[in-house]
């Protein structure tokens, strides 16, 4: 890595000195990435210095950003903010133009702020910088806070600036950064990330039952009885204690979750994979259909981040709501007539989608103003929302719609910046329920509430809305021990999952570690040894097409190929690099044609598997769909991408798709929402923190029946597993109402 020389004179500890003259700071590139768009310049209570100071004004902190940039430390849009930010504030303190950069640079990794004490004590783990920048790193931060206990020396050269606010003091004038320094962590934040927590934090407790029960939020016409007699019809029985047994039979969470959703216009209900998140979802529906006064009118909408996901949750609400009907009885005046329902539903949309989003837009053609027609609204793997969609979201549903969250808090978060369903499940595992909530399961759902997680102190309003369920019954076996085992940080216990057993081809979950790239090409083609499985499969089916003009024959022909190629998938932690998505891909197609099931002549071939990376309405495709390229069915016919939805294909001209990839591998981020009956993950050499627990966790829980982990480097896996992420986030705070707006 190349690295310019920093000038001695940056070596000064004060960097809260006046800037110096000489340099011209370099021009702003794409600040909207970063949200700058919506920063305006001066303001009125604090008029900025006209433009020329600025030209006339710079100081080396910029060298020192640029020389950052030059390292690969830093984007070259973390430079350009700072430097734009000088522009705005052309007496800019080193200690901001340092703060803005670093603040950028913790946004491009998914944080929506930057904390400060943090930064002090350990600037390289907060920054994911190498070893090698932590003496210039730490001169730096030293040089600005002096010590962890002088932060508030930060918090005023931050606070001199009038580009900077507080909004517990100050209206919002367009200041592009926000300082919050109110009792809790101080930290600083680029003002959109702001506005946004404070909208969904503003929304969560608005929608949530306060323990009190004294909150116009609060449903008043609750009817304990009715929900009850309904649950108990939609759930079994709970098991006679054993008398034998000391220990109590555990709570029925998903009868519970259903309780808790009735009361409050959000709930969120977490848990691990085969859970029953869906299930339990399907059981709410029935349960307000039956429950509601004028079911015919009640407006449910089904969501997810994206095209596959939500496809899958209509997949799965219609089949538990068909069982559910024959369950009910359609002879029964008093059931809902469900199988109505679900045809009125109508299909599960991306958020995108159901928000209205426009091409080279942020804003959203639904919002406060217009909000979406819907009373419930289920969003499935919330996981991947980002913090500037859930505002979005919030935002666009009308204050008396009720909203339920779904997904797992432990998977990755969405690439961009923010974990608002982990923020949100931080007490999940503990429960921390009132002994109003109490009285409350026990009176609608007959669940007993543990002693041991009802909350000491005072409950928070959040908690009484969330339900963690606990039960898989989808991952009792090996797959599901080993994620369990990553997920609690238990290297041993994985190792010996991995590891343990026979060395054929037939154990659920397997490892090659360190590994070579044949052995990541063997699997790609033939599935594990001794077992079916490995692209060949798909392909071999590919190359079974039926006659030419047999439309019927064709669309069952399209859906076996897409379903194949399903079964199996590998997955990589990284994009770059051999054993990155890229390289892998390149690979796979090489060795799928050297074994004649593949004949890639140009960009598109038959058979070639594709991931769309940009939304597109007018051709109706999603980011992260997935289809193949094979012939249509008519003669002469060209290649046509074929998608399944739910069991009816659609195609798409081959040159009418731009945005695509080769989709053989694909990153685990893009796989979250799916499964494969065998999945691979692939761990590279290098992958510093992206390698997280929550990755690995993310990967292994897409494998349905058969895992197998290619490792380039023994002991990668533990080294992830050590790795959880935290995002920086103030969400918890400004739930709590720590920090409060002037505006
Ligand atoms: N209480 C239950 N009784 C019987 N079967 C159940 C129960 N809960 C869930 N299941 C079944 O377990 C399987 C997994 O449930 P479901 O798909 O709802 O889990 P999930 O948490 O939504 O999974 P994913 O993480 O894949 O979204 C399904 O086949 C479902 O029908």
């Amino acid at each position: 890595m190349s690295r310019q020389r920093r000038t001695p004179d940056l070596m000064t500890p004060d960097l809260f000195a006046q800037p110096e003259l000489g340099e011209v700071p370099e021009e702003p590139e794409n600040h909207d990435a970063l949200g700058a768009a919506d920063i305006t310049a001066p303001t009125e209570a604090a008029p900025m210095p006209p433009q020329a100071a600025a030209q006339t004004a710079p100081h080396t902190t910029l060298q020192q950003l640029q020389a950052w940039r030059d390292a690969g430390w830093l984007r070259r849009l973390d430079v350009a903010l700072a430097g734009f930010v000088q522009t705005l504030d052309p007496a800019a303190s080193p200690a901001l133009l340092l703060s803005t950069a670093w603040l950028a640079h913790m946004e491009g990794r998914g944080h929506t702020c930057l904390p400060l004490a943090p930064l002090v004590q350990a600037p390289n783990e907060v920054l994911g910088w190498p070893a090698a920048a932590l003496p210039e790193l730490q001169a730096s931060v030293q040089a600005v806070a002096v010590d962890s206990a002088e932060v508030s020396r930060w918090c005023d050269a931050l606070r001199a600036s009038p580009v900077v606010r507080n909004p517990a003091h100050q209206p919002d004038l367009g200041q592009p950064l926000v300082l919050i320094d109110d009792g809790e962590q101080p930290r600083l934040y680029l003002r959109r990330y702001w506005n946004h927590e404070q909208l969904v934090a503003a929304q969560v407790r608005a929608r949530c039952l306060l323990p009190t029960g004294e909150t116009s939020s609060v449903d008043t016409s609750v009817d304990e009885p009715l929900i009850r007699r309904w649950l108990d019809r939609l759930f079994p029985a709970p098991a006679a204690a054993n008398p034998d047994s000391s220990t109590a039979a555990p709570p029925d969470w998903q009868k519970l979750a259903c309780a808790v959703a009735m009361r409050g216009r959000l709930s969120v209900i977490t848990g691990g994979p085969g859970t029953g998140k869906t299930y339990t979802a399907a059981r709410l529906l029935a349960l307000l259909l039956a429950t509601s006064p004028d079911p015919e009118r009640l407006r449910v909408a089904l969501a997810a981040p994206t095209g596959k996901a939500a496809a899958r949750l209509k997949q799965a609400i219609d089949t538990s709501l068909i069982e559910l009907q024959s369950k009910l009885g359609q002879g029964d005046d008093a059931a809902p007539d469900l199988g109505e329902f679900t045809r009125r539903m109508g299909p599960a949309t991306t958020l995108h989608a159901l928000l209205g989003a426009r091409p080279d837009t942020r804003a959203m053609r639904h919002h406060a103003g217009a909000p979406l027609d819907v009373d419930v609204l289920i969003v499935d793997e919330a996981s991947m929302v980002h913090l500037e969609m859930m505002a979005a979201l919030l935002d666009a549903l009308p204050p008396g719609a009720r909203l339920i969250l779904l997904g797992d808090k432990d998977q990755l978060a969405s690439v961009e910046a923010g974990a608002v369903l982990g923020d949100l499940c931080r007490d999940a595992e503990a429960g921390g329920w009132s002994a109003q909530t109490a009285r409350y399961a026990l009176a609608t759902a007959g669940v007993v509430l543990p002693a041991a997680m009802l909350a000491a102190g005072a409950a928070s309003p959040l908690a009484q809305q969330t339900v963690m369920l606990r039960e898989s019954r989808r991952f009792a076996g090996p797959i599901g021990q080993l994620a369990l085992a990553v997920n609690r940080g238990d290297a041993e216990t994985a190792h010996r999952c991995l590891h343990s057993g026979s060395t054929g081809g037939d154990r659920p979950v397997m490892a090659h570690e360190p590994a070579k790239l044949e052995t990541l090409q063997a699997l790609a083609l033939h599935g594990r040894p001794g077992a079916e499985g490995g692209y060949a499969t798909y392909l071999n089916r590919v190359k079974a097409r039926p006659p030419v003009g047999d439309v019927a024959a064709h669309q069952a022909w399209v859906v076996q190929v897409l379903k194949a190629f399903d079964t199996f998938r590998i997955l990589c932690a990284v994009r770059e690099g051999d054993w990155g998505a890229a390289g892998v891909n390149r690979s796979v197609v090489r060795t799928l044609a050297a074994a004649g099931l593949l004949s890639p002549s140009g960009e598109w071939y038959a058979g070639r598997p594709v991931m769309v990376t940009r939304n597109d309405a007018a051709l109706g495709v999603s980011n992260g769909d997935i289809g193949i390229a094979l012939p249509s069915a008519a003669a002469g016919g060209g290649l046509r991408v074929w998608f399944l939805d739910g069991e009816v294909p659609r195609s798409v001209g081959v040159s009418r798709l731009a945005h695509v990839d080769t989709a053989f591998a694909m990153t685990v981020h893009k796989s979250q929402g799916s499964e494969f009956a065998h999945t691979v993950m692939v761990l590279p050499e290098q992958a510093g923190q992206v390698l997280s627990r929550e990755l690995v966790y993310t990967g292994i829980t897409r494998a349905r029946t058969a895992f197998t982990l290619v490792s380039a480097r023994a002991g990668a896996l533990s080294a992830a597993m050590s790795q959880p992420t935290r995002r920086a986030s103030g969400l918890g705070a400004s739930l709590r109402g720590a920090a409060g707006d002037a505006a």
